[in-house]
């Protein structure tokens, strides 16, 4: 610290003091913040053509291309504007459960979705009278029983695929069927359907009624299919739709004008149903590269386009955009840069640096304000009032919590100071400056200028209104606070589906807010609601188990009990370990002593599965099966085997003295921005160059590329080939200077294409975990860890 202070810079003054606010500190930014600043000037700017196409209007140049949008011809009709919310819950014969586990009837539950639903979380029947005859049983759905949907599937079908002259009239019967319901308690009703003199389809559709009475819906919902095969639905789509169960169709074809809200537990369909609404938007003609699906992983993503690229053809798949919400927000980010004061190859500071930032920030707000009026007020300096040495790496833990918090929730500097948190907003402000002093934004930050460009200027709502027409969001339980907003802006248009489990949220951590359910509820008025609860992935005790757990989470926004047809399955043990090799230990030999049971249906190797927390948690159980002569699989790519990160160690090996030739090559095969073909030329010839001189890989590189003229090379193949020279003579610096393991990383894979941002910070991830530990000298670390 003391020598970042020596080398201490001053930068421009800030600019967002507000009104009624004292306006803010000049900071001076040490130097180490400015270490990655060499980059810049001379990093190649990366096209992407994906990214032309998503958002045309990125550069600055005066010519606006044309919108995808408006070269689609496609006419949608405009917005139907729906008069009511989510249908009301029709309850006769149904009690409810509140927060407290309280019975009490429930009349009409007809009110306001947001406000209900928070009241009356849990709907049960009451115990149903028995009835004459066995198939009778299927005549009472409910919220907890999705027998119903399966057992009239076949029918279901059957009424689908004929549409005969004896609809109109089986369709006239269950009006009267439906309306008679709704005057009648739910046991009339269903006398009434069971004593009808009903054929087998008449006796669906009259279940069909019922059961759309009792989830509030109507019967339009569920012709949805029916209506869409009438307007010349492919066959592979409309196969596929049939395969779905009756809820997945009805979340499925719904109303595309409607929001939609699907709150789905685990392994209940959600994918599956996602694909069915992709498949409807396309039947309806909305264009490929209209429809953005935002998921949050990158193997979501891959596994949407796969399931989609089955049924609907690779070529239209691939027009779809499916990108997690950093992706998309930095695409947007680079295309309008200048907007944001960086230029458009900015960097993303991930965990380490972004540490390192506010560390710096901690300090400037320190000493600037040399009044210590913040050590006193906030108790935080140490019995004689002075600063220990560690002092604002201690502190930076708690800030960083507090940066990523506000940024996620949107909270501005100016905000802390309405709040009264001065102190917070000095700090916040001192650490947005930093990064714009730096040409750098944070994950956070991806999305908080995403917003702002969506709010602040017109021309990029409407650049992106004009490109998304239709909106799907997977993980809904998942987004922030500011995705939230995001969403919400870009789905002006109200087509948007979310699907969800407000059970399932685990990125509390990091801004992630299950109260987006109703926030959605709120602004979407006129959404509606479909809940998937049965489970066709788990054994039954896995079901209950996980059910029984996750009801004492206390921030559900509806309580709902999954069910699970498969069988029961074997019982949960619980094992608790020492540590992480006891654990590996452990595992492993409950998989080769059940593997020898030959009376366990489950004897090969390939029933098995281990899930692990943390890819570095996966290395202890691949070092300690292949030990052990187990053969496995990994799930995906291993982490040390992906391009990127195997591209990241390549460059950092080149720092090291004994470099053999293996890495140099990756790294031009990385780094040179040509097609694949030119690639290969390129690198053929420099290594025929070491062939022939029986010389390193390098320095037949730095012989070629040094020649201003080349009978055999372009200029430009060349420049890019001095470029690469460059790149690495500058990280060879930076590792020799730098202690911070996580700003080489850092640097280093921002330097690579910028569609691995996932994989970045994967690589930041372990370097902020205790693999990759901050204060070991650089150099040693990349040689015990990298080799
Ligand atoms: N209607 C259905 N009938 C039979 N099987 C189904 C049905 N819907 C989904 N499945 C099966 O259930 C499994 C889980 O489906 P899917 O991946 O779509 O669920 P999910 O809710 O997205 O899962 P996850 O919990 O992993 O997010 C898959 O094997 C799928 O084939």
């Amino acid at each position: 610290m003391e020598q970042m202070s020596k080398e201490n810079v001053s930068f421009t003054p800030l600019s967002h003091s507000i009104n009624n606010t004292p306006p803010l500190q000049t900071p001076r930014i040490s130097q180490s913040f400015r270490a990655v600043k060499p980059f810049l000037d001379r990093k190649r700017v990366r096209e992407d053509v994906c990214f032309h196409r998503q958002f045309p209007y990125r550069y600055n140049d005066g010519i606006e291309s044309k919108l995808p949008a408006l070269n689609t011809g496609i006419k949608r009709a405009p917005l139907m504007e729906m008069p009511m919310n989510t249908p009301p819950f029709s309850t006769n014969g149904y009690k409810s459960i509140n927060c407290h586990g309280e019975l009490s009837s429930v009349g009409s539950i007809a009110g306001s979705m947001d406000t209900e639903c928070m009241c009356v979380p849990f709907i049960i029947p009451i115990k149903q009278p028995a009835f004459s005859n066995s198939s009778d049983s299927f005549l009472t759905p409910s919220l907890l029983d999705e027998d119903f949907d399966e057992s009239v599937y076949e029918e279901i079908d059957a009424i689908c695929e004929h549409q005969s002259a004896a609809k109109a009239e089986r369709e006239d019967l269950n009006v009267r069927i439906y309306m008679d319901c709704q005057q009648n308690d739910n046991n009339s009703c269903n006398d009434h359907i069971t004593n009808l003199p009903l054929t087998t389809n008449e006796k669906v559709r009259a279940e069909r009624a019922a059961y759309n009475r009792i989830f509030g819906l109507k019967e339009e919902d569920l012709c949805t299919l029916e209506a869409a095969q009438s307007g010349n639905m492919p066959d592979e789509y409309s196969k596929y739709l049939q395969s779905l169960n009756d809820r997945q169709r009805e979340a499925a074809c719904s109303d595309t004008s409607i929001p939609l809200m699907i709150v789905a537990g685990p392994g209940s369909g959600k994918t599956s149903t996602m694909v069915g609404r992709l498949l409807m938007l396309l039947n309806e003609g909305v264009s490929p590269s209209n429809i953005l699906a935002m998921t949050f992983t990158t193997a979501a993503a891959s596994e949407m386009r796969d399931r989609i690229s089955a049924v609907a053809g690779k070529a239209r798949a691939k027009e779809l955009t499916i990108s997690t919400f950093h992706s998309f927000s930095l695409q947007l980010c680079r295309s309008h840069a200048e907007k944001l004061e960086r230029t458009r190859e900015f960097l993303i500071y991930g965990h380490g640096q972004q540490r390192r930032a506010i560390i710096e920030a901690v300090r400037l707000l320190v000493d600037e304000n040399s009044g210590q009026q913040y050590y006193k007020s906030s108790k935080i300096e140490n019995s004689n009032g002075a600063r220990h040495p560690g002092y604002f790496k201690d502190r930076s833990k708690k800030w960083q919590k507090f940066v990523t918090q506000a940024k996620a929730s949107g909270k501005t500097p100016e905000d802390f100071y309405k709040m009264g948190d001065e102190m917070g907003a000095e700090v916040l402000g001192n650490y947005n400056d930093i990064l714009r002093s730096c040409n750098a934004l944070d994950y956070h930050d991806l999305i908080g200028c995403s917003v702002k460009l969506l709010t602040q200027y017109d021309e990029v709502l409407k650049e992106c209104r004009d490109s998304w027409k239709a909106i799907i969001v997977d993980e809904f339980q998942d987004t922030s606070a500011m995705q939230y907003r995001l969403l919400r802006i870009l789905a002006s248009h109200n087509n948007i589906t979310v699907v969800g489990d407000d059970d399932q949220s685990i990125f509390s951590f990091n801004g992630a807010d299950v109260s987006g359910f109703d926030s959605f509820r709120k602004d979407f008025t006129n959404y509606k609601e479909i809940r998937l609860i049965r489970n066709y992935r788990s054994t039954r005790c896995i079901v209950e188990a996980a059910s029984h757990l996750i009801q004492n989470n206390s921030k559900r926004c509806l309580s709902k009990n999954f069910l699970s047809e498969n069988a029961y399955g074997s019982k949960i043990t619980i094992k608790e370990c020492y540590n992480e090799n006891a654990q590996c230990a452990f595992v492993v030999d409950k998989i080769l002593e059940t593997a020898s049971n030959s009376t366990v249906g489950s004897s090969s190797y390939g029933n098995f599965a281990i899930l692990y927390r943390r890819q570095v948690s996966g290395k202890v159980f691949q070092t300690t099966l292949r030990n052990r002569k187990v053969p496995f699989n990994l799930h995906g790519v291993a982490f040390y085997r992906k391009k990127i990160v195997r591209t990241i160690i390549a460059i950092l090996k080149t720092t090291l003295p004994a470099c053999d030739d293996s890495p140099y090559r990756k790294v031009f095969k990385a780094l040179l921005p040509f097609e694949k073909e030119e690639k290969k030329r390129v690198i053929e010839h420099i290594e025929k160059i070491t062939a022939c001189r029986k010389c390193s890989f390098i320095s037949a590189a730095y012989d070629i590329f040094s020649a201003k003229i080349s009978g055999t090379f372009k200029r430009s193949q060349l420049t890019q080939g001095r470029k690469v020279l460059q790149t690495l003579e500058m990280i060879s610096k930076l590792v020799h200077r730098e202690r911070s393991i996580s700003a080489v990383i850092t640097s280093v894979s921002n330097m690579i294409p910028q569609n691995h941002l996932l994989e970045q910070r994967a690589v930041i991830d372990v370097d902020g975990g205790k693999l990759l530990n901050e204060d070991n000298d650089v150099r040693s670390l990349i040689r015990t860890y990298f080799h």
